[in-house]
């Protein structure tokens, strides 16, 4: 009988209720040395943004305000956002019903399994879309539109997806992402004073924005410092809206060491990212971050990811580009640089410089595989 010295190797799947019963985790989820977490990270002191006044249309708080945001997004490109008038209650609920979701068996959950190429759905961690450094974590990622008449997507997503029982949830995560998508377009008026091009510039920009909205699932991980929840990265995207729930695993990459940033109860954390550095030429720093799991709790994290319509061109406003800044990246849409990260490139710290060489003929270049 002829020994099979190809051991059958099933598929790597990421269940946690199996995977936290061993006492080694897969090789997969093993980071190299240099990109492991270290222990005691010093704390990032964020700027924190206090939206009381503003969204009272007190002159004189918005220009603090966009004062704020300007010095933070050309030092860090993040800041902690605080009196957002995003219903506590709703809050509660987004980050409560997260387990109604990723507590169901693994099975379960599949029927609403991302499929190759696309960012919405169900992935645990992304066994099958990269090959090593794969993240301790689970998601669902489903899409948001300010558009009027797809006012219901997020709910019909959760429907179609989950069968009626669900719907009540995806009601909560549709009114979510609306309240998010208020705060960006706040945010966005104090990023377009900020930058002198007037309040609302960025704001008719992303009125209709076409969003992605992901729930982080991060499960307790006994070899917590030889992985990662999410790897080190900027955000595609132009602005993310983050909330930790009590758990702490954020971290910046700032001053040239990781830092941690710590949840604040009532706060999210404001981030730029890739799509908004370009629509700023480079004033301001799309945010290289990372998140780290732990060996005792869950992990949570609620993370909203504005970005443009489709037809919107990424192209810096004429105020920002003159001989003394001259335009740093070309033109683009957001689904070309989505698609770019869906199906060519895994998101890290240089995906908008690796995108600028892609973009004008990436129809002949080979295929850039960096996972
Ligand atoms: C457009 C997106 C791609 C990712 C989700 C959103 C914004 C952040 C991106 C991501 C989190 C950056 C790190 C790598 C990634 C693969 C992940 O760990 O989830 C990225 C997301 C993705 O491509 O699914
Ligand atoms: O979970 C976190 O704190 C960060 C997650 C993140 O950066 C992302 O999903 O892009
Ligand atoms: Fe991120």
């Amino acid at each position: 009988m002829p020994i099979d010295n190809q051991q059958q190797q099933s598929p790597l799947v990421f269940d946690a209720s199996v995977l936290s019963h061993q006492t080694q985790i897969p090789k997969e989820f093993i980071w190299p040395d240099e990109e492991r977490p270290q222990p005691n990270l010093p704390e990032l002191p964020v700027p924190l943004l206090d939206l009381n006044g503003f969204l009272a249309r007190d002159a004189a708080s918005a220009d603090e305000a966009a004062k704020l945001v300007g010095e933070a997004c050309e030092k860090h490109g993040i800041f902690l956002v605080v009196n957002h008038g995003v219903d506590a209650k709703l809050l509660e609920d987004a980050c409560k019903y997260m387990d109604h979701f990723f507590e169901l068996p693994l099975a379960v959950k599949q029927m609403a399994q991302r499929k190759a190429g696309e960012n919405c759905g169900y992935a645990s961690s992304f066994t099958g879309r990269f090959s090593s450094k794969l993240p301790w974590k689970e998601t669902l990622s489903f899409r948001f539109s300010g558009v009027e008449s797809e006012a219901n997507i997020v709910q019909e997503y959760f429907k179609g997806k989950m069968g009626e029982d669900f719907e009540y949830i995806g009601r909560i995560y549709q009114d979510y992402c609306k309240a998010m998508s208020g705060l960006s377009l706040a945010i966005m008026e104090l990023l377009g004073m900020s930058l002198g091009v007037g309040r609302a510039y960025f704001r008719d920009f992303f009125e209709e924005n076409d969003s992605i909205m992901r729930l982080n699932y991060y499960p307790p991980c006994q070899k917590p410092d030889q992985t990662l929840g999410t790897g080190p990265h900027c955000d595609p995207t132009s602005l993310t809206i983050l909330h930790q729930d009590q758990v702490s695993g954020l971290q910046v990459f700032a001053d040239n060491e990781w830092r941690s940033v710590s949840p604040v109860a009532d706060a999210f954390v404001v981030n730029i990212g890739d799509t908004f550095l370009a629509l700023s030429n480079g004033r301001y720093k799309s945010c290289l971050h990372r998140a780290v799991v732990n060996s005792q709790r869950t992990r949570k994290s609620l993370a909203f990811f504005l970005s443009p319509k489709k037809d919107r061109v990424v192209r810096p406003p004429k105020q920002l580009v003159s001989p003394s800044m001259p335009r740093i990246y070309p033109d683009f849409t957001w689904p070309t640089l989505l698609e770019f990260t869906q199906k060519h490139y895994r998101s890290d710290m240089n995906t908008l410089d690796a995108f600028s060489s892609w973009v004008p003929g990436h129809h002949c270049c080979s295929k850039i595989f960096n996972n």
